[in-house]
This record gives structure tokens, C-alpha cells and sequence, in this order.
């Protein structure tokens, strides 16, 4: 998400990290260091070897907040027990698994796939910008395929098969009878029954041919919804048709306050005054989403989101629109962000970290298993819920994808050395922002971090990462697996997919069918007073969510766009 400098906390503050895109990578303006426990790095300006602190690209309302002593303070005493760098460890990888030999002609100075010879990330267009670089028409990068046989499959995930985990009993996790168990809780039964009485009640006041909604008929496709759940619980049976007025059914609900803000919109804590319901509503500029190109985007996300429904990824209720905006009713959940937390806490522990991530994997499995990329994961879009799980959320970049997909898309701390290169991606990039997650969770700051976006990008080719003192070995040794550049050997991208990131040994003690039950709580419940309190989010500027309705003569220039909204 995209945020706008409104929040008022201090030094934690999201805003400060770049944001979420569609890449134009150029458009991203340097921004101030917002890690709080890590070095500081040095700021560098295009077109200047300047790499003084204290030039004008640190001098900004962030450094107040994180004061450049304190942060290099930190950087003299920390130890630094190793430092990796995955050219080395490709190549030792590649000794030992022979199936994944890549000619080292496919890698460049940086030690890292090969880009064009002629390729700096400072080389400038005709209007002396920087831009990023492309692969080279006459020399494609070899790719090996995904298939593995049995003998040749990469060692990690043989050698670090779950100790309590038989990975046959769900090697088909979609349809293993294990996974098929979860259904819908009691309360989400409730949840549900509430939302159709909503939605009927909506549609009987606001149309005269709502009559067509009889309550009957309304309980039994809400009984034939709940069979439908009980035998394919990965369905959203929450998302209910459009309303036949959406202003009828904005006025169903009362504003409380704005709880997230980003590039095209907000997101709102919104109460319905019938029921004291509370719900989060994302609520969108159509006149902003055209504009900056996010049509596809945004229609994805609602199709996406409106398909599916997993204990770890937020529900949507339901997507309508009004003349002017489109609106996403959400879930609320109201324990705040993952990053609110980190932020908090500098750091996780080791098991909270694991805890997290392996919510995550489970929900990346299931996405993938549909051929959904998600290319978003970073902890201001995990949310946690009453009970400490993890709910994902903003399916913004979310796409169905076959094999690869071109659109540069995502926060530039967690994007994937193929999606910089341009060199089409897909579901790989997932696993990748994982292991950059996990490292983020444990040290507190990404591993490939500046103050400048171009640096960034450099660093993730460069592919160098510096682990602190007392890393847990294992968490080193998948995040390695996970950061692995070239995404044909990349952890979670080979031909066991997530599986093989659930059999690594730092995922041992996780329990993964009890994980997918919400059986425990998470390690962390926050301080949640009343259903409908927002205490865990940041404050923001407010505005109203619904506009005054436009003159009778408005024709809504942006209708084609979402036709299918
Ligand atoms: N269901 C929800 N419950 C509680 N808070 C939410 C919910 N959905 C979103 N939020 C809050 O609003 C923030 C913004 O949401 P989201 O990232 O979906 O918006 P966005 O406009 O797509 O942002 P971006 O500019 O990154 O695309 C989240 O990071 C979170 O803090």
C-alpha cells in the first residue's frame, strides 16, 4: 500500500517505506532510512557520487526519526557473523546438485544472473534518467526446467523432511481430506447468516424489485451456500452479489474512522447501524485507478478475492461502486499490521517469525495451487486477527498466472531479481519475498535496504546479504534457499512447489494440519478491547467515504473500465 504522510506515530512509521508500485521505477523518490536497528547506509544520488548523510536526500522529515548516529552507533557495534552472498552459495549448491548446473556464462560480474554486458543500473535514457535493465534479445538466459526426477532433486528437501510430517498424506493438499476438514467456524457461520440478512434486507428497501430476494429463498441459498462450504471450503461462499443501489447500501453502514491509506484510496472502519457489525471498506477513486493504470489491477483483485477463501487471507464480502468510487467491504480485523508490531518489537523471535511465515506458506500454497501470483507479500499487507493469525491482505498485484507474467509490480525492498531484470515472472516471486519477510521479521529490516530505490535494486542483483549476530541457523539456512536468484532453483519454485519449504528444518515443529486448523493461537494476541476497536492502526488524515451524489446528468466517464466490478 502506498501511504501518504499523514499517520502521526514516530520513528515506525510505514509511510516512510517506499511504496508499494506499479513500476515506473523511476517515479520512486529516494526516501529516508526507515529502520530503526539497522546501519545506515549511505545515500547515494544519480548522476553524483555523493554519498554524503547529510546531502539533501537525507534531509528529510524521516532522519528525525532515525538519527544517522544512533543508526551507524549500531552498525560499529554490531557484529556481523556472516556475510553471504548467493553467487558463492549457488556455486556450492551447484556442485552438490548437478541438476541444477547453470552455465557460469549466465552470470554477470555481480555474480548474479547475467544481464547485457552493456547494462549498469545507472545507465541514463535521453532524458538522462537511470533505467533498468533488460535482457538481451540475442542472448536469452538459459533456463532449466522446473521438472526434477527423484534422483537429482535439490538435497534441501529431502534431507529436511518434517520429523512428525508425512508429506504424502498431503501431497495434494487441495484435496487431501485433511485440508478438506476446515470448515466454516461457528462464528463465521454467524458472520455469514448476518451478511445475507443485510444484504437482503439492502436489497428489499432499496429496489421494488427486490421482492424477488424473498427471505425464504435468501435461507435456503444461505444453507446451500453452507453445503457448498462444508464440501469446498476454498470457495468464498461470503461474497455476495453487487447491491441493486450502492448508495442504499453505503448508507447501511456508519463511518468510524480511516484505518489505512494508500496511492488510489482509503481503507475505512465502518460499523452497520442495524446489527453493530463492523467491517473494513476499501474504498477506491475510479477517476485515480484509471489514471495510473490500475484497471486490470483492480478488477483482478476483486475477481481474485471474490473466488476464494482461506484462513489466512482476508474475506471479502462484497465490490460495488457508485459513480465516482469503487468499494471492497472487507473483514475487519482488528489487531493492525504486522508491521505495526515489527516495528514495536524491532525484531520477532524465532518461533513468532516462524509462526507467521508458516501461515504464509500455507496461504502461498494454496494461491499457487490456483495459479495465483501474489506479489505483494510484505508486513504491512499481513494483518492479525483476534486470535494472532495471520490474515493477508491487499490482492492489489495478485494475478492468475500460467507461467509468467511481465508487469513490474511491487515494493521494492521485496522484489525478486527476475521482476527488476524484467525478465517475466511467476509464482517464484513469492518464495522470494518470503525469505526476504522471514529476514525482515527476524533482524527487523530487509536484507537489501537503502535510502535510495535504485540502490536497492542493485543490492538484490548484487545479491550480498549480511546476517546478524545469533540468526537462528536454520531460518539462515531456508532464507539462503529462498533468496536464491536465479528462480529455477529457488526454494518453493521447484517441482514439489511449497511442499518443499513446509519439509525444511526450520519448519519442523510446525504442525501443519493443526496450522491450518487455527487450532492454537498465534504467539501474539493483540490488545483488542471491542469488536469494533481500531487501537492497532495508525491514525490518518480523515475524509468522508461516500461523496454527495453527482448532478442527475453525471455520466460516469470510467463505467466501461469496471463493467465487471
Ligand atoms: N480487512 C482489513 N481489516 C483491517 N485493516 C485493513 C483491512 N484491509 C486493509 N486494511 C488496512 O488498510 C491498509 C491498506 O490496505 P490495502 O493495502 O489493501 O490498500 P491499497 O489501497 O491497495 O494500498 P496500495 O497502495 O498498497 O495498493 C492495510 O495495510 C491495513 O492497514
Amino acid at each position: 500500500m502506498g501511504h501518504n504522510n499523514n499517520s502521526n506515530n514516530s520513528n515506525n512509521n510505514r509511510s516512510n517505506r517506499n511504496q508499494t508500485a506499479w513500476i515506473s521505477p523511476l517515479s520512486s523518490p529516494p526516501q529516508g532510512n526507515v529502520y530503526t536497528n539497522i546501519p545506515n547506509s549511505t545515500t547515494y544520488t544519480f548522476g553524483s557520487n555523493n554519498s554524503n548523510p547529510n546531502n539533501s536526500n537525507n534531509n528529510n522529515s524521516n532522519n528525525k526519526h532515525s538519527p544517522l548516529t544512533s543508526a551507524t552507533d549500531r552498525l560499529t557495534k554490531m557484529d556481523i557473523e556472516e556475510k553471504w552472498d548467493n553467487k558463492t552459495y549457488e556455486k556450492d549448491e551447484r556442485e552438490k546438485s548437478p541438476v541444477f548446473h547453470i552455465s557460469t556464462s549466465n552470470f554477470n560480474s555481480f555474480g548474479n544472473l547475467k544481464v547485457p554486458g552493456s547494462f549498469s543500473l545507472f545507465n541514463k535514457d535521453e532524458n538522462n534518467k537511470p533505467h533498468l535493465p533488460t535482457i538481451p534479445q540475442d542472448q536469452p538466459l538459459k533456463e532449466q526446467p522446473e521438472q526434477t526426477t527423484s534422483n537429482n532433486k535439490p538435497h534441501v528437501s529431502l534431507l529436511h523432511a518434517h520429523s512428525t510430517y508425512q508429506p504424502s498424506n498431503v501431497k495434494e493438499h487441495i484435496t487431501s481430506p485433511i485440508y478438506e476438514q476446515h470448515q466454516l467456524s461457528t462464528k463465521e457461520i454467524e458472520h455469514q447468516k448476518k451478511l445475507q440478512e443485510q444484504h437482503t434486507s439492502s436489497a428489499t428497501t432499496s429496489t421494488t424489485t427486490s421482492s424477488a430476494t424473498s427471505p425464504t429463498k435468501s435461507q435456503q441459498s444461505l444453507q446451500q451456500a453452507q453445503q457448498q462450504q462444508a464440501q469446498q471450503p476454498r470457495v468464498n461462499t461470503f461474497f455476495l452479489p453487487p447491491p441493486q443501489n450502492a448508495r442504499e447500501r453505503l448508507k447501511e453502514f456508519k463511518q468510524i474512522r480511516v484505518i489505512g491509506t494508500g496511492t488510489f484510496g482509503k481503507v475505512y472502519l465502518i460499523q452497520n447501524t442495524k446489527d453493530g457489525s463492523f467491517y473494513a471498506m476499501k474504498c477506491l477513486s475510479k477517476a485515480y485507478v484509471v489514471q495510473l493504470k490500475q484497471v486490470e489491477h483492480l478488477n483482478s483483485e476483486k475477481s481474485i478475492l471474490s473466488s476464494i477463501h482461506h484462513p489466512f487471507i482476508v474475506n471479502l464480502y462484497q465490490a460495488f461502486q457508485d459513480e465516482k468510487k469503487l468499494y471492497l467491504l472487507f473483514e475487519y480485523v482488528a489487531g493492525g499490521e504486522v508491521f505495526t508490531h515489527l516495528r514495536k518489537s524491532m525484531k520477532f523471535s524465532n518461533s513468532t517469525a516462524k509462526f507467521y511465515a508458516a501461515e504464509i506458506v500455507l496461504a502461498l500454497e494454496f494461491l499457487h495451487k490456483q495459479n495465483i501470483v501474489y506479489r505483494d507479500l510484505k508486513p504491512e499487507n499481513l494483518l492479525i486477527d483476534n486470535e494472532g493469525h495471520i490474515k493477508i491482505t491487499d490482492f492489489g498485484f495478485a494475478k492468475r498466472v500460467e507461467d509468467r507474467t511481465f508487469t513490474l509490480c511491487g515494493t521494492p525492498e521485496y522484489l525478486a531479481p527476475e521482476i527488476i531484470q524484467s525478465r517475466g515472472h511467476g509464482k517464484a516471486v513469492d518464495w522470494w519475498a518470503l525469505g526476504i519477510l522471514i529476514f525482515e521479521m527476524l533482524a527487523g529490516y530487509p536484507p537489501f535496504y537503502d535510502d535510495d530505490t535504485f540502490a536497492i535494486y542493485n543490492k538484490i542483483l548484487a545479491g550480498r546479504i549480511t546476517f546478524p549476530l545469533g540468526f537462528d541457523v536454520d531460518a539462515k539456512d531456508l532464507i539462503k534457499r529462498l533468496l536464491t536468484a536465479d528462480r529455477t532453483r529457488r526454494l518453493g519454485a521447484l517441482r514439489d512447489g511449497a511442499q518443499d519449504v513446509k519439509n525444511h528444518r526450520w519448519f519442523s515443529d510446525i504442525n501443519w494440519e493443526r496450522l491450518y486448523q487455527r487450532k492454537d493461537p498465534g504467539p501474539f494476541i493483540p490488545s483488542i478491547k471491542h469488536e469494533g476497536d481500531s487501537s492497532n492502526f495508525e491514525l490518518y488524515e480523515e475524509e468522508n467515504m461516500v461523496d454527495d451524489p453527482p448532478s442527475p446528468n453525471y455520466v460516469d466517464p470510467y463505467a466501461n473500465f469496471f463493467k465487471d466490478f
